[in-house]
């Protein structure tokens, strides 16, 4: 983590802040939903699904003293770009102010790239980039104008490392690091707007489910057991640490792909040596039919 000075509670820093999360309907989305909620943040919740974000409104009533007006449900489909400002708007009009949005909604891939159709890289780029940089770019005047404001941007340990199986996924996510990165230093006259990433592991949530494959038409037969992954509310809690304290990156991961992180950053040549070892592994794991991740060491049964 890169961070300096003193340390900020989450409760003070983001009760009574609107915050919009994108991607609420499920997983690290939904559960920093329920956190920010028992803290007392005013949520906007949105993705492509209005029911699922109605229960997840439903449930942060039940768990926090928020009341029916302090959570906007504001269905959101990322790559369709022509609706990210009316939607913006919408959050201005309800709440008169954003003060934190998180970038979460996304989907990853498993699948080879010689296997892969074009179309699915397409489609990752559209989504986790294009549409992420789309309502950024909303969402970032409104802050300009306000002079504040955070931009919290779930990216992912594929952000900074490369791994098989993954290529479209590691190149968006990547495109995220770089954009954000290169956005931090176009913002040194706004001093009190921050620019987020959180780059988790492995963690669990729908994300195999909902995974890419080699066509777009086709999803994953078998997701395999995710219990090995780190648990979603602990990376929820890390990430809201982590946008308390306005770090500009958070890597929020188990051994060993914080370990590779670790070697990516400041020694590739191990890394590399290691990937192509964990590598293979993770290919053989997939095609066996267990979670990619599922063990670096013991034999698949
Ligand atoms: N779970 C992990 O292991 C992991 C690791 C690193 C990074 N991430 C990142 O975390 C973020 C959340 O993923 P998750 O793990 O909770 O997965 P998830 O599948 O459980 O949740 C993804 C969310 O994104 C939403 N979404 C998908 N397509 C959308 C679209 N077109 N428009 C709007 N919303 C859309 C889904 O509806 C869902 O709410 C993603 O950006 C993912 O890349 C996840």
């Amino acid at each position: 983590m890169v961070h300096s000075g003193k340390c900020c509670d989450i409760k003070n820093e983001l009760r009574g802040k609107v915050v919009w999360v994108t991607g609420a309907s499920s997983g690290i989305g939904e559960e920093l939903t329920y956190q920010l909620a028992k803290i007392g943040a005013l949520l906007a919740i949105s993705a492509r699904r209005e029911d699922e974000l109605e229960r997840v409104k439903k449930k942060c009533l039940e768990i926090s003293s928020l009341s029916e007006k302090d959570i906007l449900v504001l269905r959101l489909d990322l790559t369709d770009r022509s609706s990210h400002e009316a939607a913006t708007n919408s959050v201005l009009k309800h709440f008169g102010k954003i003060d934190v949005l998180v970038n979460n909604g996304g989907r990853s891939q498993r699948s080879l790239f010689v296997d892969t159709n074009l179309d699915v890289y397409n489609a990752i780029i559209e989504l986790n980039y294009l549409g992420t940089i789309s309502l950024t770019k909303y969402v970032l005047n409104h802050m300009i104008q306000r002079k504040r404001g955070k931009i919290v941007t779930v990216s992912s340990v594929m952000g900074i490392m490369g791994a098989p199986l993954a290529t479209g996924y590691c190149a968006s996510k990547h495109a995220l690091q770089g954009f954000f990165n290169s956005l931090r230093t176009e913002l040194t006259d706004y001093p009190e707007i921050s620019i987020i990433n959180i780059c988790p592991g492995p963690v669990q949530s729908k994300i195999i489910q909902n995974v890419f494959t080699e066509n777009l038409a086709k999803s994953l037969e078998n997701s395999g057991d995710q219990s090995h992954k780190m648990p979603t509310d602990r990376c929820a809690r890390l990430t809201l640490v982590s946008t308390a304290n306005d770090l500009k990156e958070a890597w929020i991961s188990d051994h060993p792909y914080l370990a590779v992180c670790y070697l990516w950053q400041y020694a590739p040549t191990w890394a590399w040596w290691l990937m192509n070892r964990m590598g293979k592994r993770r290919i053989q794991n997939f095609k066996s039919g267990v979670d990619a991740d599922a063990s670096y060491t013991r034999k698949n049964k």
